[in-house]
């Protein structure tokens, strides 16, 4: 696919687990009347069954690569899309590559303060945190925090709802787009 017009590319939020990436990306995607792609549902999909399943029956080297590729083949082959990573796909440098150059990405920043609150409504479907008391946890979250570093936009959202982070992202991103192309329809 030949380069797209920033109106045309996809869309993809990242940040560490918890931060509302697929709450989000679904609340932009409706603003936006895109079609939103979370990658872990779509993995889990494939395989029929949730990420923790896949990470204990086929070990987490598959489900890293995977991600990769769906994230890559997505990136080059589709438009349009509000996508949701992983938290962890940063963590491969084609993933990062491939989305920074082919689509606009989005950092959803939290505080540790913050996430603590959402330990208990995801601790059970996440296999990395699995086992891990809340001082690795904390060691996992710092540790993450430099791979999402790379990034078009990122957007602090302690202090926001998710409909306020949602109205954030498409406001930055209507701004962009009429800055390079006020007048799309009368081209
Ligand atoms: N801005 C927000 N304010 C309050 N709660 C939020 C906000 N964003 C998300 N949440 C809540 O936090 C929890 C985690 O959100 P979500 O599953 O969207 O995170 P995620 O980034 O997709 O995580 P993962 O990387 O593990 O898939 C959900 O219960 C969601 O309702
Ligand atoms: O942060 C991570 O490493 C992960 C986050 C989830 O979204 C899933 O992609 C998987 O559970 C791994
Ligand atoms: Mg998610």
């Amino acid at each position: 696919m030949k380069d797209l017009a920033l109106r045309e590319k996809n869309i993809v939020l990242i940040g560490f687990m918890g931060v509302g990436k697929t709450t989000i990306g679904k609340e932009v995607a409706k603003r936006l009347y895109r079609d939103f792609l979370d990658i872990d549902e779509v993995i889990e999909k494939e395989y029929g069954m949730p990420t923790r399943q896949i990470f204990e029956n086929f070990g987490e080297k598959e489900f890293r690569q995977k991600e990769k590729d769906t994230i890559v083949d997505l990136c080059h082959n589709q438009r349009l899309k509000v996508i949701s990573v992983g938290g962890g796909a940063f963590l491969q440098e084609e993933i990062k590559e491939a989305c920074l150059s082919k689509c606009i990405v989005f950092f959803l920043d939290l505080s540790w303060d913050a996430w603590q609150d959402r330990i208990s409504s995801i601790i059970d479907s996440r296999p990395v945190l699995q086992g891990k008391n809340r001082e690795d946890m904390r060691h996992l979250f710092d540790q993450r925090q430099p791979i999402y570093k790379d990034h078009h936009y990122k957007v602090t959202t302690d202090n926001l709802n998710v409909n306020e982070v949602a109205d954030f992202i498409v406001d930055r991103l209507k701004t962009a787009w009429n800055k390079v192309d006020p007048n799309p329809e009368q081209q």
